[in-house]
Formats: structure tokens, C-alpha cells, sequence
């Protein structure tokens, strides 16, 4: 097997050359064209000789660096038809239903055996409207049977919308939604319904409380800022707490209830917790990490050993914040642990595209997952031609980084490795500046991939280039070159470079003498599409004395989820090459510094699909 071998094309790349950063086709691609038009001026039966002799060069050329039995035929100089392209953006490994819109993950649930996910789903069209309930179940969060809608809009209430909310199991084996009902003059009523029948293990039959809405808006909140009730849980004084998000002006809040009998709700004067200038709180979520070990907790764990980490949704702006602090059960009152890295103005989940994410804690495997829904970021024009829209993450396990103390780390769940096959290793890569080597991987558009990088640190000391002003998202991409970086990975790239999406670090020098170290996806030249979202996404990340810097990148399809220092940071992003797509995609390897050589070891896992399909009744 070939590890280091590059393109002939993009060979030997001379140092200081921004190889990420040319507009221009390399040289293979120019001769190509030239010889096209050669082509076009000469006549039919020329024409069919020298194709003939030019398909033949192109299979030489190709079969250099593919894998015959996963990439049989090159199309790579193919334009796919934009149906052909369609197709090929739903995803392989990913939670979507089989057609229409998704949208906040609702009330997870485990239950008699199965991972329960209810979510926000619009029945009939690909486009936000009808919200419904969806339902599906797991026995292992990667394949899904999906089940009839559990809750659709009906009653005066929540006529136009079943909007979101939470599940709760009780001890005693009873088993509650709460929702947000969107009512007849849109304001945002809480609801509550009932499994038909909990003996179910699939929970098919829903039915609402007949004496729904059980709560109403409270003076001071507006009508349609009062939302998204989460599962109840019981505090060390026996007291039931259920928690909302809301806004009061810019401020935005936690507010606390609390309850007897699971269906009559008594708000707190005081809120949970509230952050000037942060605007209204969706979906939030509380719950435990331990600060001794990896086990995750269920969400009535208090007491020593334990943070509680806060999350809310920030309306309107598809970011999710967290914060982990400290929960007083006595006081109702939740305190973080830095308030510069306070919920809505410090870390987020994920700094791509992650939105209203919801937590469960799995009690077979005593960890905490999480999901968000992960948006398209073309047209809605093209989610109608999809015929669907929006899909899941990859389920993520959450535990608190006790390295660091400050952030959680996030990871996709183990049972996403059963999908793995035909791993390719590449050791220790001396990759020079400026350089980008194609990995010979056979098909690229289904992956798992881990990555190492050692940078030389005795050079990053000595340097005296610093730069206090990087940051990846007011950075010009993979393209922009400083002594000890970018270097990563460019997935879902064609060829001849004219789309691709790197996956990366840029290692910047302080001038207090220290190191910021920055994780990035660098989306402005995924697509050549023009409706396509140009941005880089990314953030500073901890990189602590003696640890490696690392990255695990999934690629599937129109997905690509990076997941740095072992999920302390995290960036997800939606991609729609037009080129790089089917045989056409390609994996490479690249350091675009200016000075430093980069050694790389990557594993790279071809991956199967999961089974998502209607459960067999
Ligand atoms: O599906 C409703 C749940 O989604 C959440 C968070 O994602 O709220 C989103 C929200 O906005 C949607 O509806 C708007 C139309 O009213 C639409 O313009 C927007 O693009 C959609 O995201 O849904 C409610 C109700 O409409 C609105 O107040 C929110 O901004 C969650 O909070 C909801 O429960």
C-alpha cells in the first residue's frame, strides 16, 4: 500500500507555495483542457481516437492513486447531473427520516430496551411547518426503525405547532411528554401527553392531556418567548423541578418549576439563572458530569464529585452554549464556574452547525449522548428539490474534560465503529510547507478518520512570529499561511482542487510568549455551487503540555463532523460539492505553513451505512 506517494500533478510542491490558495487549475488540469479544445477543432473520427487515447492516459493516471475495488470507475471529470448530486447528499451514517423536515431532537427516551428520539418533523413538506412529533427507536444509536408521528398538531392549543419538549420516566414506571403547544394565536402554551400504553417497548400511541394547556404564559414573558419544558427530575429534598428557557427584554433565563403530581407546575420567583444580552434561551438543558470519572450521571445525580453543565439554544442564530458550573438544589440557583465563559457567551457546542441539542442519559452504558439537528446551509429551494431537509449528528457521547476542567468533550458514540472497514494507515507523513498529497483511500466519501500531527516544537519556541489577531472565522481558510500552519485534512476535495473542505489546525505564537492553537473547517471552497454558504468555522482549543494534537474527522457525504483534542472542540458542517462527489471525491494530507515541516499518521476507515427504515410492524 502506497502511504506517502503524492499526485503527480500537485508532486513535490516547492516550499512557501500556497497550494490551498490557487483559484487557478494545477497544471494537469490546464493540459487537459488545452487538449479539449484541441479536441473540439478537429474532426469526428480524430475526435473518437484521441479521446480513446486520452481515456486511456486518464485510467494510467488515476489507477496510480485509487483503489480499484472501491473506486471502479473515475467520473472525476464527470459533471454529475444536479439530480445526480441530490442523491448523493443524503447522508449514509447520519439520523434522517426517509423524506421532509427535521428539526430539534425531542425527548429522548430509554425504554424496555430501546433509545427512544422523538424530534421535531414537519410530515409533509421539506420546509419548517406542520410541527409535529417524529418517533423513531435504536437499540444502538446508529441504526433507527422509524414509527408512526407520536404527536401532530390537533387542539386549539398547539394547532400550529407540537413544538418542543422533553420526555420523563418516572420511577414508578410512568412515563410523560411535555411540549410546547404553538396555539391558534401563536403564543406558546406548555402541554402535557401520555403514552397509551407503557407496557408498548415502542411507545407507538400517544394521547393528550385532556386537560392541556397546563401552563400559561407568565406576566412579564412574552407569548411566543416561553418555551421548550425540560424532562423533570427530583432534587435531593424529594421536590419535582422541570426547567424552561425564556428571555426577559435581552436578558436571557432559566426558569424553574416546580411540582407535585407531574401535570400542575409552580414557577420559582427567582430564575435558575440569567445572562444580560444573550436574548431567549431555547432548549435548554441541565444536567450532571462527574469530575472523578468518565461515568455519565442521571440527571437527579447531586452532591460532591459533580458539576452541572447548562445549555441553551440561542434563538435565531443556530448556536448552542454551554457552561459548566454548580448546581444548589436548596436554592434552586446554578452558578458557573468562570462567568467569562457564562452559558450564551463562552464555549459552544459545536461552532458548525449543531442547533437545539438535547441530552440523554443511556443507563445500559451509563453515559450521557447527546444529538442537535445539523441544518442545510444551501437554498430552501434545494431542500424541496431533495424532497428532504436537515439530519442529525452523529450520536455524541458528553463527559466533563477533567484535563481541562473548563470544557466537555464530545465523541461520537462506540456503536458508530461497527459501521468501520478496509482501514488504511499512513505513517508518520513528513509533510513539508506547503504541501498537499492525495491518500490513496479508494472511495472518499464515507469515512472515519483519525489524524495526528506533530509540529516541532523546539522551533514554535524559538519563533518570533506571533500573531494575537488569528482567529478561524475572520481567517481567509486554509488558504491564510503562518509559520506553524494550517495543517490538516482536505475531505470531499476533487481532483484538481477546485472544491475542498479542510479540516485543520493553525498554531499561532502569543506575544505573552505562549501558544493559541485553533481548530478550524474552512467551507469557502466546498462547493462551486453559488448558493452555498461561504465560511470558516472554528475556535481556540486547549492543546496541553505533552498531548498530541489530533483530530477524528466523519465524512459522510453532504456532512462533515471534526471532532479535535478528543472532542473538546467540535465543528460540524454541511458541504455540497458538485465535483467531488461519487468517484470524484478525494482524501489529502496538507501543511500549508510557511516554515515548519509537519509529520502526520492518520487511520482512515471506509464506512457502511447505517439502517434507517420504517420499523416492521
Ligand atoms: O420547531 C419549534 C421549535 O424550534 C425552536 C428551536 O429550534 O424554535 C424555533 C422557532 O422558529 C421556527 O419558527 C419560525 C416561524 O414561526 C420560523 O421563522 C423559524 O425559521 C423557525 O426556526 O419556532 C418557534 C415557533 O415558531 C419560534 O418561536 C422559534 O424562533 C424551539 O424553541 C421550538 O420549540
Amino acid at each position: 500500500m502506497k502511504t506517502t506517494e503524492p499526485l503527480t500533478d500537485l508532486e513535490h510542491a516547492p516550499n512557501h507555495t500556497p497550494l490551498l490558495d490557487h483559484p487557478q487549475p494545477p497544471p494537469a488540469t490546464v493540459s487537459k483542457r488545452l487538449l479539449i479544445r484541441v479536441l473540439s477543432s478537429i474532426t469526428f473520427v480524430s475526435l473518437f481516437f484521441v479521446s480513446a487515447f486520452l481515456l486511456i492516459l486518464l485510467n494510467q493516471h488515476e489507477s496510480s492513486y485509487t483503489d480499484d475495488n472501491l473506486a471502479p470507475l473515475d467520473r472525476s471529470s464527470v459533471q454529475p447531473s444536479a439530480a445526480e448530486r441530490l442523491t448523493w447528499e443524503r447522508t449514509a451514517f447520519h439520523f434522517q427520516p426517509a423524506k421532509n423536515f427535521i428539526y430539534d431532537p425531542n425527548g429522548p427516551l430509554f425504554h424496555m430496551g430501546w433509545h427512544h428520539l422523538f424530534y421535531q418533523y414537519n410530515p409533509y413538506a421539506p420546509v419548517w411547518g406542520n410541527m409535529s412529533w417524529g418517533h423513531a427507536v435504536s437499540k444502538d444509536m446508529i441504526n433507527w426503525f422509524e414509527l408512526p408521528v407520536a404527536l401532530v398538531p390537533t387542539e386549539w392549543y398547539d394547532i400550529e405547532g407540537v413544538l418542543s419538549g422533553s420526555t420523563t420516566a418516572l420511577p414508578n414506571g410512568q412515563i410523560f411528554a411535555l411540549y410546547t403547544g404553538n396555539a391558534n394565536d401563536f403564543s406558546q402554551l406548555q402541554c402535557k401527553a401520555v403514552p397509551v400504553d407503557v407496557s408498548d417497548p415502542l411507545l407507538v400511541k400517544w394521547v393528550k392531556y385532556d386537560g392541556n394547556p397546563i401552563l400559561y404564559t407568565p406576566p412579564g414573558i412574552g407569548l411566543k418567548d416561553y418555551r421548550d419544558p425540560s424532562t423533570v427530575w427530583t432534587g435531593p429534598d424529594g421536590k419535582h423541578r422541570m426547567i424552561m428557557g425564556t428571555k426577559r427584554g435581552t436578558t436571557g433565563l432559566v426558569l424553574v418549576y416546580h411540582t407535585t403530581d407531574f401535570t400542575n407546575y409552580v414557577m420559582l420567583d427567582e430564575p435558575l439563572h440569567s445572562v444580560p444580552n444573550t436574548d431567549m434561551w431555547e432548549c435548554v438543558d441541565l444536567f450532571p458530569v462527574s469530575t472523578t470519572n468518565d461515568s455519565a450521571l442521571d440527571i437527579a445525580a447531586y452532591g460532591s464529585g459533580i458539576k452541572h453543565v447548562l445549555k441553551e439554544s440561542w434563538e435565531g442564530h443556530a448556536m448552542d452554549f454551554y457552561s459548566i458550573g454548580t448546581y444548589d438544589a436548596i436554592n434552586d440557583k446554578w452558578t458557573p464556574d468562570n462567568p467569562e465563559l457564562d452559558v450564551g457567551i463562552g464555549l459552544r457546542c459545536d461552532y458548525g452547525r449543531f442547533f437545539a441539542s438535547k441530552s440523554l442519559y443511556d443507563p445500559l452504558k451509563k453515559r450521557r449522548v447527546t444529538w442537535g439537528y445539523v441544518a442545510e446551509s444551501d437554498s430552501a429551494d434545494q431542500d424541496v428539490s431533495r424532497g428532504w431537509a436537515t439530519i442529525y449528528n452523529v450520536a455524541r457521547t458528553i463527559v466533563l474534560d477533567r484535563k481541562t476542567g473548563t470544557h466537555l468533550l464530545q465523541w461520537p458514540v462506540e456503536e458508530l465503529e461497527s459501521l468501520r472497514s478496509n482501514v488504511r494507515e499512513f505513517k508518520e507523513m513528513t509533510l513539508e510547507p506547503g504541501s498537499i498529497v492525495p491518500l490513496d483511500i479508494g472511495s472518499a466519501t464515507q469515512l472515519d478518520i483519525i489524524a495526528t500531527f506533530e509540529v516541532d516544537q523546539e522551533a514554535l519556541k524559538a519563533t518570533s512570529d506571533a500573531n494575537d489577531e488569528y482567529a478561524c472565522t475572520t481567517s481567509s481558510g486554509a488558504a491564510e499561511r503562518g509559520s506553524f500552519g494550517p495543517f490538516g485534512i482536505a475531505v470531499l476535495a476533487d481532483g484538481t482542487l477546485s472544491e475542498l473542505t479542510p479540516v485543520y489546525f493553525y498554531i499561532a505564537k502569543n506575544t505573552k510568549g505562549g501558544v493559541d492553537t485553533h481548530f478550524c473547517t474552512d467551507k469557502l471552497r466546498s462547493s462551486l455551487d453559488y448558493d452555498s454558504e461561504k465560511v470558516v468555522y472554528g475556535s481556540t482549543i486547549p492543546v496541553l503540555d505533552g498531548e498530541q494534537i489530533t483530530m477524528r474527522v466523519l465524512v459522510d457525504h453532504s456532512v462533515v463532523e471534526g471532532f479535535a483534542q478528543g472532542g473538546r472542540t467540535v465543528i460540524t458542517s454541511r458541504v455540497y460539492p458538485t465535483k467531488a462527489i461519487y468517484e470524484g471525491a478525494k482524501l489529502f494530507v496538507f501543511n500549508n505553513a510557511t516554515t515548519t515541516n509537519v509529520k502526520a499518521t492518520l487511520n482512515v476507515w471506509q464506512m457502511s451505512h447505517a439502517l434507517i427504515q420504517p420499523y416492521p410492524f
